[in-house]
Formats: C-alpha cells, structure tokens, sequence
C-alpha cells in the first residue's frame, strides 16, 4: 500500500480543447485551451500522473482519439487515459500511445465478458471507472444507469479488477468537497486501491482525502480546482507529502 496519496490533474478534452464540466453534463464546459499546453503545465509543476479523458469519445459525439494519443507520447510522467475505450480496437489504440493504464467506464456495464477478458490479458494497465451517483453506476457520458455499485464491486473484485477509479457525479466539477463517505464505503468492499475524483476544492479536502490511503485510497484526480487557481499543484503536492 502507498504510503503517500498520488495526484492526478486531470484533462479533460471535447472537440479539441481541455475543458472542465459540472456534474459531467455535457453543454457545461468552461475552455482552458489546448490540451497539451495544460498537461505539460501539470507535467511542469510536478505532476507524477496526468488523468487523461476523451470526453467526446466518453459521450458518442465524435473523438480525440489522434490528440490525447500526441498528448500521451508528449508526456514523461505516467498516464491514465480514459474515454470511450470499449471494444478491441479502442483499447488496442489507447495503450499503444504507451499510457501507463486505461480506465474503462461503459464497457464494465455493458460488456462484462469483454472487460473480464481485458483484465486477465492486462493486469494492472485495467483500472475500472465506477462513475455514481448515489449508488446507482453511470456509463455512456454519464446519462444511463449501469447498475448497482456494490454489486458490479463484488463482480470486478472475482474478475481480478487491479483498481478503481471513484467518481462522485453529484461532486464532480463543484468545487463542494469529496465524497469521503463514498470513498470509506467502497474501500471497505473491496481491497483493491480506489482513486478518488469529484469534488476537490481546497488543500484541506486532499488533507482529508488522504487520511483514507490506510483504508486503501491510493490517488486523487484534481481538476477544476486547479484550473479555477485555488490552489497550485505544487502546494497540493506538498500538503500530501
Ligand atoms: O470526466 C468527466 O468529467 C466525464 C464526464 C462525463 C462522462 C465521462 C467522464 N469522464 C470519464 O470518462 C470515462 C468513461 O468513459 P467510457 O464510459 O469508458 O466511454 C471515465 O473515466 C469517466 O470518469
């Protein structure tokens, strides 16, 4: 288990720009511009991952497939990507840019067997996004159910599923806080590591996000905080140091 909680900036890119969401509602995007400019912003302050999204690809509305892979084989620092990546040719895709793993969200919903396959051939290059509100999953942008939490948990935790990224859409892009109660909940059904995203807003919500590394929390996914400058990711780095 780390002993210290990981940080992830994160990009999110729809129709070529990095942007940031409320809620993940699509029609809500404030622009920060390019998306490579940012991710070597993050790489620059320190960053030891960056969270890569495709939005478009994630909601059906086209992709970014060519610009996140330029922006992943920019980078000297790991990379998570995420994003549409659902079937053969999008997974084959996205961990030939050399990303260090890929989160999968729809697909663990809607292809079951598919991602089961992917996990046993991948190992740990397989994080699963479980993407929720209340306790109800989320896939496809965000816009239809996928279940239930614990029980795709339970189904993921038998497949081998090495982690999971945990998103509170009700938090997410609000600058309101984490959802530390979903955050205990999840770690004490599983014992695989759980990255946070949703939510972040201050130095003392990282604070508070990793007091529950010993629970199992591995990372943290910061976005709008960042690009809103209520903090730099330099001093979040050194108040989770
Ligand atoms: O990150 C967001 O703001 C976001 C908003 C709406 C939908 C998805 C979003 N992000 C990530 O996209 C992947 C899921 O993509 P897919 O379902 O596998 O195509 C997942 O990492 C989400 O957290």
């Amino acid at each position: 288990m780390a002993s210290k909680l990981e940080l992830l900036p994160a990009v999110d890119v729809r129709d070529g720009q990095a942007v940031r969401l409320v809620h993940g509602e699509s029609g809500t995007e404030t622009s920060y511009g390019s998306p490579l400019q940012a991710a070597l912003a993050w790489q620059g302050a320190g960053a030891e991952w960056l969270h890569l999204v495709d939005l478009d690809a994630a909601f059906g509305t086209g992709d970014n497939r060519d610009l996140v892979a330029e922006v992943t084989r920019a980078m000297d620092i790991k990379v998570e990507l995420s994003g549409g990546i659902r079937d053969d040719a999008s997974l084959a895709k996205a961990l030939a840019t050399g990303c260090t793993r890929v989160n999968l969200g729809t697909a663990a919903l809607e292809t079951p067997e598919w991602v089961a396959k992917v996990i046993a051939e991948h190992g740990d290059r397989i994080a699963v996004g479980l993407d929720v509100r209340g306790t109800t999953l989320k896939g496809r942008g965000w816009t239809r159910d996928g279940g239930d939490l614990y029980e795709t948990l339970e189904r993921l935790d038998k497949e081998g599923c090495a982690r999971y990224v945990v998103t509170d859409i009700a938090k997410d892009g609000t600058l309101q806080g984490p959802n530390l109660e979903l955050l205990r909940n999840v770690c004490a059904a599983t014992d695989r590591p759980v990255v946070a995203s949703g939510g972040v807003s201050s130095l003392d919500d990282l604070r508070a996000i990793a007091e529950l590394v010993p629970l199992g929390v591995e990372g943290s996914i910061v976005g709008k905080a960042l690009y809103a400058k209520a903090f730099t990711l330099e001093e979040a780095l050194e108040a989770v140091s």
